[in-house]
């Protein structure tokens, strides 16, 4: 069984598509790895996988070996730097040509969930963050219910629930506690997406849609809100261009200057619109939303314990 070795298995779930439950995985992913944790990112989002994009990999194959398919590696880690190694694999990779359509009914989509969950070697790894679609299909039940046969009450920690402010989105995701509920999965905490926009000449973030509608949320159903998340068209230019997140002099995002330090060329890779994989972790570290998320991920990883604790 492929997730033997795995120690913390995170789903992130949203009901309403769009919300950017791929951006949260990714930043969760990078965050985590930056706090020195082994990660894997699992995309089972079949029809759409957006991960590999995410991640500057989309290009890569998986190669199959004895002990089954080897995820995509993003970067291996550096000890010394307190950065831990960061794996992935998507259906994106299986695909014979990028984009191509995949269209298939229900059954075998079932089989590729199971699949994925048993021929994958994660080998040893903290945190196996899995990409969800949206709503509650096939792929989510094949998903809980193979995770609650294979896997021990310690492995499974729970889900990540992201929505956006308004609630149009948080009626949707609202379904998607519910399915927690009633398949016994825990809910580790709802996150807050496109939660005010960052403005790239001051920093400043103006709500332009509603604001808390996820807090709302997370105290109707009594579980933890784990924190809002700006729009920052910085990260977006991040993962379209593998361009370096610049701010202006004196941008303070959780007390971190996150403006770029006197004296500092952009680097050969400043204006690139040549993507590296190896070089994400590094360039999110000066994104103004890894702050926000080093919160998100300190607290994941509470509960995580907590939930721990609990089982
Ligand atoms: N906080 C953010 N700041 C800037 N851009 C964002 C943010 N969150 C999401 N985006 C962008 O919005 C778009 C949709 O996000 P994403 O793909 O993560 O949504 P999703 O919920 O996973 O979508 P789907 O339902 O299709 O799987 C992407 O281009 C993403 O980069
Ligand atoms: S936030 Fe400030 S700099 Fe940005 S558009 Fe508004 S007034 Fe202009």
């Amino acid at each position: 069984m492929s997730l033997t070795q795995v120690k913390h298995i995170v789903l992130v779930l949203s009901g309403k598509g769009g919300v950017g439950k791929s951006s949260v995985t990714t930043q969760l992913a990078l965050s985590l790895s930056l706090a020195g944790h082994s990660v894997g990112v699992l995309d089972i989002d079949l029809t759409g996988p957006s991960i590999p994009r995410m991640f500057a990999i989309e290009d890569e194959k998986v190669t199959q070996t004895p002990g089954g398919w080897l995820p995509i590696t993003v970067h291996n880690g550096d000890a010394a730097a307190g950065i831990g190694s960061l794996r992935v694999m998507s259906l994106g990779f299986l695909l014979p040509r990028r984009g191509d359509a995949v269209v298939w009914r229900g059954p075998k989509k079932t089989a590729m969930v199971r699949q994925f969950l048993t021929d994958v070697f994660w080998g040893e790894t903290d945190y196996l963050l899995i990409d969800t679609p949206p709503g509650t299909s096939d792929e989510h039940i094949s998903l809980v219910e193979t995770l609650l046969k294979d896997t021990t009450p310690e492995q499974l920690a729970g889900a990540v629930v992201v929505t956006t402010p308004q609630a149009v989105a948080t009626a949707d995701v609202k379904k998607e506690l519910n399915f927690c509920a009633k398949t016994g999965v825990r809910v580790l905490g709802v996150v807050e997406n496109m939660s005010g926009f960052v403005c790239p000449n001051c920093s400043e973030c103006t709500h332009i849609f509603m604001k808390g509608g996820g807090r709302v949320m997370a105290d109707d159903f009594d579980v933890k809100f784990l924190g809002s998340v700006p729009i920052d068209p910085q990260f977006l230019m991040m993962i379209e261009t593998g361009r370096r997140p610049r701010y202006p002099a004196g941008t303070l995002v959780n007390g971190e200057d996150m403006s770029a330090p006197a004296g500092a060329t952009d680097g050969p890779d400043a204006g690139s619109e040549v993507r590296e994989p190896g070089l994400l972790v590094e360039k999110y570290q000066s994104c103004s939303l890894a702050p926000v998320f080093k919160t998100i991920t300190a607290d994941v990883i509470t509960a995580v314990q907590q939930a721990l604790t609990a089982s």
